[in-house]
């Protein structure tokens, strides 16, 4: 008799909903027992919805406040992981600290400035941030979906500072890509760089050491697909390894313009074996992607480590050589004998109107505006808006897009959302007061982190059981346009 094949249950992810809106003037106070006004709507994301704040005083919000507070139903899961990482990595004296021993002007992970949970029609969790800009998917595609040379160097630059601070404080991000890439707020601090979005941020390695290499195709594919790393295709937890791959399609889209696989970005085992195939013969790669040869030596480099250090399961756990990586940009800079004074050619192509995340607000015009006599990259100026990704012939810098047709936006994505404390993942019921206990002795100062939400899967009780780091996961149907959709969220202005 032939064997019996075993049928693997695919779980039903939860659904995650949004929270009722906030109305201006509401006060919130946080777990540190400061208060904070709610002002105008800022942006929307898949499960939660911002709004700019101050510090609670007389009058109403202005345009220009400096915070946003971020909000999700109580019971949801990707705030709560959020404001855990958040606890853990970005205390404003860790990262002061880290800055100064670098000798560094800016690192691009924001700040933790509070959180809490507030009563109003229904129960709210709440995160208070630092406010940033516009994010840089907005700024690529105004400027005609394609960055400089430069640009790209300097912020493959400042990303890997960036990944580096992260690694180093025990977590990878997962989910790198120019939407949760904010610039700064004010103008003075439009040429900074922030990484956003921890719900998909994992710590691959906690106090027991680092996670160990092992494929479930019951977890495979998470994140936003075109990044998705080989190591996330496969179900493999995330490890450092798969940051650096993320970044390297994303500075490789940045400069083609489009990636190879983006023609069927519904099929995540195309995209997987795509990648993989692609990892493993790097000159097929850059052809694709560059036609006339022409990619830059530097990204070349990157993309060649990148394949040596994700092909191979025996370097899962290795750490990346930042060093070397950032070399290869900062020799370009030099060669080329570009500044990286971080004034960004693209905020010269300006995004018309915020659709969505960036609620348009009367600072939006300060938010986007170019910077005034600002002089572009020695050989182009970005394209205008929604012009065919091509080059000037002039532009030796980059070369032309490949000519693949965009398929139409996958409908249905997954998002997961892994707690970042993996040890005490949201629970099922009987084990929440003892996590509660644990979580509370971790982070003294977060009265409202230690009330995780309870999962409502199959799976995630299934994992509590166990013993192990719980996931929730959710699929939300969404039909986007390219790159501006993160996991399960309709960003096409809807
Ligand atoms: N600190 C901030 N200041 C200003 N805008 C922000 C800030 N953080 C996020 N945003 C904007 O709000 C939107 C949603 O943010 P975020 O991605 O964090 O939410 P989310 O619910 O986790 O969404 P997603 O569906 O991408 O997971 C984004 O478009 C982003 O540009």
């Amino acid at each position: 008799m032939p064997p019996v094949k075993k049928q693997v249950k695919k779980r039903a992810p939860p659904k995650h909903k949004l929270p009722d809106p906030l109305k201006p003037g509401e006060v919130l106070t946080d777990s540190m027992k400061r208060q904070w006004k709610v002002g105008a709507a800022v942006g929307q994301g898949g499960f939660g919805l911002l709004y700019a704040a101050s510090p609670n005083g007389p009058g109403s919000v202005g345009p220009n406040a400096e915070y946003v507070i971020k909000i999700e139903p109580h019971d949801n899961g990707p705030l709560f992981s959020e404001i855990n990482f958040y606890l853990r990595t970005a205390k404003q004296d860790m990262i002061k600290d880290w800055m100064k021993a670098k000798k560094m002007k800016h690192l691009g992970v924001p700040r933790y400035i509070g959180s809490g949970s507030h009563e109003g029609k229904t129960r709210l969790r709440f995160m208070v941030m630092e406010r940033f800009g516009e994010n840089l998917h907005k700024m690529f595609e105004a400027a005609g979906k394609v960055f400089t040379r430069r640009d790209v160097a300097i912020l493959a630059i400042r990303l890997l500072n960036t990944l580096e601070y992260l690694h180093d404080h025990q977590f990878v991000h997962a989910d790198i890509k120019g939407s949760n890439l904010l610039l700064g707020f004010t103008k003075d601090a439009q040429d900074q760089v922030y990484l956003v979005d921890y719900g998909l941020a994992y710590r691959y390695q906690p106090d027991s050491g680092h996670r160990d290499y092992k494929e479930d195709p019951r977890k495979a594919h998470d994140g936003t697909p075109e990044f998705t790393s080989s190591d996330a295709h496969k179900g493999v937890p995330a490890a450092r390894r798969g940051d650096i791959e993320i970044l390297g399609y994303v500075l490789l889209q940045w400069l083609c313009g489009q990636l190879p696989w983006e023609d069927n970005l519904t099929n995540c085992d195309y995209l997987k074996d795509q990648k993989m195939k692609y990892l493993k013969n790097i000159p097929s790669l850059l052809k694709a992607c560059f036609p006339k040869g022409d990619c830059p030596d530097e990204l070349r480099k990157y993309l060649e480590y990148t394949s040596g250090l994700v092909v191979n399961s025996s370097r899962y756990q290795e750490k990346p050589d930042y060093n070397y990586l950032r070399g290869l940009f900062s020799s370009a800079l030099k060669k080329a004998g570009w500044k990286d004074d971080g004034k960004f050619d693209f905020l010269s192509a300006k995004p018309k109107s915020s659709k969505k995340g960036q609620v348009k607000s009367s600072t939006d015009e300060e938010v986007q505006s170019p910077q005034s006599g600002r002089s572009l990259s020695p050989k182009k100026r970005a394209a205008p808006k929604k012009k065919a990704v091509k080059r000037k012939s002039d532009e030796s810098d980059v070369s032309s897009p490949p000519k693949k047709k965009a398929a139409p936006r996958k409908k249905v994505v997954k998002r997961v959302y892994v707690d970042s404390d993996s040890e005490s993942p949201p629970k099922p019921k009987a084990a929440k007061a003892k996590a509660a206990k644990a979580r509370k002795a971790e982070s003294p100062d977060d009265s409202d982190s230690d009330s995780p939400p309870k999962p409502k899967t199959a799976r995630g009780k299934a994992a509590a059981k166990r013993g192990r780091k719980a996931r929730a996961l959710s699929t939300i149907a969404t039909q986007t346009s390219p790159g501006l959709m993160t996991r399960g969220r309709l960003s096409n202005g809807t």
